[in-house]
């Protein structure tokens, strides 16, 4: 069925606006329905633009954008694909965090997402339906809204990751907007806050746990799966308790990726690769130290062991490179309330004279003198002056990840850590940060965050509708990010700049691409053209 009159003006995926021409408006009955210059698609971006700078906050800035997404993609994306850089910090992380806090109170569009309840899970096959009409759904990002960033359990506001995450899929790898479906899992929700707040609009009960909960996921995967066979699951924002066993649970029977333990693993061990590029360091004499052995800081783990791995450690040397610390303190083989990511990287408490005061991260770096620390608590502040300093004091080029999302949860602030080091830190950051100037150098910081990644591995794995997503198309990932950052240039970042995400998801898309071919999940041939084939630009 096309559309005419309204109905067209009203679906983002048709509507060109003011760039519909006198032939399309005659034909399309809209004629009088807009004003009557046609403008071209470069018009409308740089009148958008004009408009986006007069709005003063991030927020607004936002709003405004999301505005223009809700009535015409093709337009929302030229305009963000000019403007990457500036965007990516209004469109995604740290502002999406305030929608997401705000969503009730804000809602005004429900952005062509899916709202699947546990309470209602006849209408789920329809909702699927409803929601992709005939559109050709081939990616999907589902969040159940406990694990939003740092922020925690927002319940069906969380939805808004779910919506942003795919924007940035389009943004940096070209993914068609027609092709994306964002779905949330309303399962309930922990936050007092929202059920005692009328105008939230999920369900207003506490979480259902457990194998209902359990059930209520797998019912989404089999359906989805079955309505959308050439479906990449992308799964994001998951609580600790679930996420790595929903990944587990799926992982081997279809093509399915979660973020924050895969992605996040991925764009860290580059950005690790990266500061050892400028370090002159091996990878195998690092000793490891992970703040917040959670979703990511456990998958981050897993990544950088199997790297360890690869480079010629056996698995049990590999071990030892490894120290978690979480809430408990340094976790030892008899901590109470270990997860089963974190079990295998213990210690015994007999190689610690000291074992029982371990309870802190001070005191861990202090007795473990670990020479990357990666941040992954939601603890903001917690790399302090004193812990930083005692890290350098025992290692010439530290490598400092504090990863927490958005803006108010990371564990330090780049500038601190390079005058706290006087400049050797070699730093990595979950959210966007601006050159510094210190000591007459300019440092740029790298953004390990798995935006930087996951777009690009999405790309690839569905140019060639790879059957799974392995552990070798994984790594092809982490290693396809090297090569861009000269790293003999003073102030070097360990990850390249977040201004040529285009560029170098595609490079990622390729490798992906190369190695699901290489390893026969995948019938294409040539990796090159079928990446091409699939990217989408905007244009009428
Ligand atoms: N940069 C990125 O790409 C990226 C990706 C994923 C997650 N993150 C960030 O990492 C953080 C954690 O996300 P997650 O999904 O792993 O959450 P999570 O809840 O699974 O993990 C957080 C971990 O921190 C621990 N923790 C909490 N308080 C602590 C304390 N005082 N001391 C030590 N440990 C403490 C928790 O026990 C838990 O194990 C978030 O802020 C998120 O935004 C960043
Ligand atoms: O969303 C982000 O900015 C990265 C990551 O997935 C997170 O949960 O923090
Ligand atoms: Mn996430």
């Amino acid at each position: 069925m096309t559309k005419t009159g309204l109905e067209l003006l009203h679906d983002p995926f048709l509507n060109k606006g003011t760039a519909f021409t006198a032939a399309e408006r005659q034909a399309n009955k809209i004629e009088g329905l807009l004003p009557p210059f046609v403008q071209t698609l470069d018009q409308q971006v740089e009148q958008a633009y004009e408009q986006y700078k007069m709005r003063e906050t991030f927020l607004a800035k936002r709003l405004f954008l999301m505005d223009i997404f809700n009535e015409n993609r093709v337009l929302f994306y030229k305009l963000f694909s000019e403007h990457v850089y500036e965007f990516m910090p209004v469109v995604y992380d740290p502002t999406i965090a305030d929608t997401i806090e705000n969503y009730s109170r804000l809602f005004l569009d429900p952005q062509n997402a899916t709202y699947l309840s546990i309470d209602a899970q006849d209408d789920m096959a329809a909702a699927l339906k409803n929601a992709a009409g005939d559109r050709d759904i081939r990616l999907i990002v589902v969040t159940d809204g406990e694990g939003i960033l740092g922020i925690g359990d927002w319940g069906v506001q969380g939805v808004d990751i779910s919506v942003g995450k795919l924007m940035v899929y389009t943004a940096a790898a070209g993914i068609d907007p027609s092709m994306v479906l964002p779905v949330v899992l309303d399962s309930g929700t922990n936050n007092q806050k929202l059920l005692d707040d009328e105008l939230y609009l999920g369900n207003h009960h506490q979480r259902v746990t457990g194998q209902p909960y359990y059930n209520f996921v797998d019912k989404f995967v089999a359906l989805a799966e079955k309505l959308f066979p050439d479906m990449y699951l992308h799964f994001e924002d998951f609580g600790r308790d679930n996420a790595a066993n929903i990944l587990n649970k799926y992982r081997e029977h279809i093509l399915t990726f979660n973020d924050d333990i895969q992605g996040t693993g991925i764009i860290t061990l580059a950005g690790i690769l990266g500061a050892l590029n400028i370090s002159h360091e091996k990878l195998t004499d690092q000793v490891y130290m992970s703040f917040g052995a959670g979703t990511a800081g456990a998958g981050i783990v897993k990544r950088i062991y199997d790297a360890m791995v690869e480079e010629g450690l056996s698995e049990e040397e590999a071990k030892q490179h490894f120290y978690l610390v979480d809430k408990q303190g340094l976790l030892f083989d008899d901590t109470e309330g270990l997860t089963p990511e974190q079990k295998p990287f213990t210690h015994s408490r007999s190689e610690f004279a000291n074992a029982d005061e371990l309870t802190n991260l001070a005191a861990a770096v202090k007795a473990v003198h670990p020479t990357i620390l990666v941040g992954t608590s939601t603890q903001p502040g917690s790399f302090t002056e004193e812990i930083v300093k005692e890290m350098a004091a025992h290692t010439p080029r530290p490598i400092i990840f504090p990863l927490s999302n958005p803006t108010k949860l990371a564990e330090a602030k780049a500038e601190d850590l390079l005058a706290w080091t006087n400049g050797k830190a070699l730093i990595a950051t979950g959210i966007p940060v601006d050159p510094i100037e210190y000591n007459g150098v300019t440092y740029e910081i790298g953004q390990a965050n798995n935006a930087l990644v996951y777009p690009g591995l999405g790309l690839g794995a569905l140019a060639v509708s790879a059957k799974l997503l392995s552990d070798g198309m994984i790594n092809k990932a982490a290693h396809s990010l090297g090569g861009i950052v000269d790293p003999t240039k003073a102030g070097a970042a360990v990850l390249p700049p977040v201004s040529k995400l285009n560029q170098f998801s595609m490079t990622v898309a390729l490798g992906v691409a190369e190695q699901a071919i290489a390893e026969k999940l995948s019938d294409a041939t040539d990796a090159q053209a079928a990446v091409e084939a699939l990217k989408w630009t905007p244009k009428y």
